[in-house]
């Protein structure tokens, strides 16, 4: 059983998954070759990148402060999953988001392995200068296509977050620093209800324009249909090349696989997701969970395309962190394995 996760071995449905060709990671994976045997589905590119956005996204609307030590063990953990990027925190205020405050102590405390990428969110050049200092070398923007919830969120209009990107990204490009811009609320806002695919576009086209390198569509609230994905997708791609493009979805009403999959069909092959379905933003009442990271490798698994990340590692990193905040995880995968 070479390298597997004690706490996975013990799970009785492990065999069962070994059957079902999921492992990863080592000479099990050359014996079993899932892409032989799972007819492929039109379109799908071969490598899909995931972005494991659990440690901030994933942690930032608990309400119970997670000790400091227990977030940089979370990250270590999944460090060592084979995920090349991992969102670790963000440089706001902790007035605004209290579970972020120990943003510049968790940066600094992480072991950062070579080949995994660690952004952080910073909203303004304040928050900028802080991340700076504190190490990352890898930053978010992060902006809306909803008035009310930019406002909600950031304390300000589209247009002034605009302005604010622009000169953090001017910052970060005077130090070689990547910026990735978030465009939230791309298939709904929990204030304005639908969000039209044009909004999306032209705030995507902003954020491209000014130079983030990838611009990730966030269904902020989960309500997001694999119909409206391909809809505001099919606007979006008008400005953007699908390679610099990558999709965010929550899990409120069910639809997220079904989302990805439709955004995987149509080129993009960049997903968020968080370990466990953790996560939620603070100003969007009622979003429920990301994707969870579990849920989106099984079904990559399935489709023979290959991610580099092996869902057993992720699977004890979920558990860790689950227990550590009291909480059931939210991935039907894990689910399955651990109480079959
Ligand atoms: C943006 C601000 C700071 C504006 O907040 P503000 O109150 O408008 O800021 P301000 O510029 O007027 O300054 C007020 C105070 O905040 C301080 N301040 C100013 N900037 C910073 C900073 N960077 N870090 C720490 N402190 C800061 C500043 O120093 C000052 O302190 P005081 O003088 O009163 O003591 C605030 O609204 C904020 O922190 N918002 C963040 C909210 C947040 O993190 N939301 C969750 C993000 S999730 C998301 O957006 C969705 C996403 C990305 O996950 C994708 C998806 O799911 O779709």
């Amino acid at each position: 059983m070479g390298n597997v996760p004690s706490a996975v071995k013990h799970c009785l449905s492990y065999q069962q998954l070994l059957r079902e060709h999921l492992w990863i990671g080592d000479s099990v994976a050359g014996a079993l070759d899932p892409a032989q045997e799972t007819p492929q589905l039109s379109g799908l590119p071969e490598y899909v990148k995931i972005v494991e956005v659990g440690p901030r996204d994933g942690l930032q609307n608990e309400k119970v402060i997670v000790p400091t030590d227990i977030k940089i063990e979370f990250i270590n953990q999944l460090s060592q999953t084979g995920l090349s990027v991992i969102e670790v925190t963000s440089f706001v205020s902790s007035r605004w988001v209290p579970q972020m405050a120990d943003h510049s102590e968790v940066m600094k405390g992480i072991h950062q392995y070579p080949g995994v990428r660690y952004p952080v969110l910073t909203p303004n050049l304040q928050g900028f200068h802080r991340a700076v200092a504190a190490g990352a070398t890898e930053i978010s923007v992060f902006g809306a296509a909803s008035e009310s919830f930019s406002k909600k969120n950031i304390n300000c209009s589209i247009e002034e977050s605009m302005q604010k990107f622009e000169e953090v990204v001017k910052s970060a490009r005077h130090m070689n620093i990547p910026v990735r811009g978030y465009v939230s609320c791309a298939l709904g806002c929990p204030y304005e209800g639908t969000i039209i695919p044009q909004k999306v576009t032209e705030v995507s086209k902003r954020l491209y324009g000014m130079g983030c390198y990838e611009i990730s569509l966030g269904d902020t609230i989960g309500v997001g249909t694999p119909g409206s994905m391909k809809r505001m997708l099919e606007s979006v791609m008008k400005e953007i090349p699908p390679s610099a493009l990558a999709v965010h979805c929550h899990d409120t009403y069910g639809q997220a696989l079904a989302n990805i999959l439709t955004a995987l069909q149509m080129g993009i092959n960049v997903v968020d997701s968080a370990v466990s379905g953790l996560g939620g933003c603070p100003y969007a009442k009622g979003a429920s969970g990301n994707v969870a990271t579990e849920d989106l490798i099984y079904m990559l698994n399935g489709l023979g395309l290959n991610t580099g990340v092996n869902l057993y590692k992720v699977m004890e990193a979920g558990d860790f962190i689950c227990k550590a905040v009291n909480k059931t995880t939210n991935s039907k995968v894990a689910q399955a394995s651990f109480n079959a």
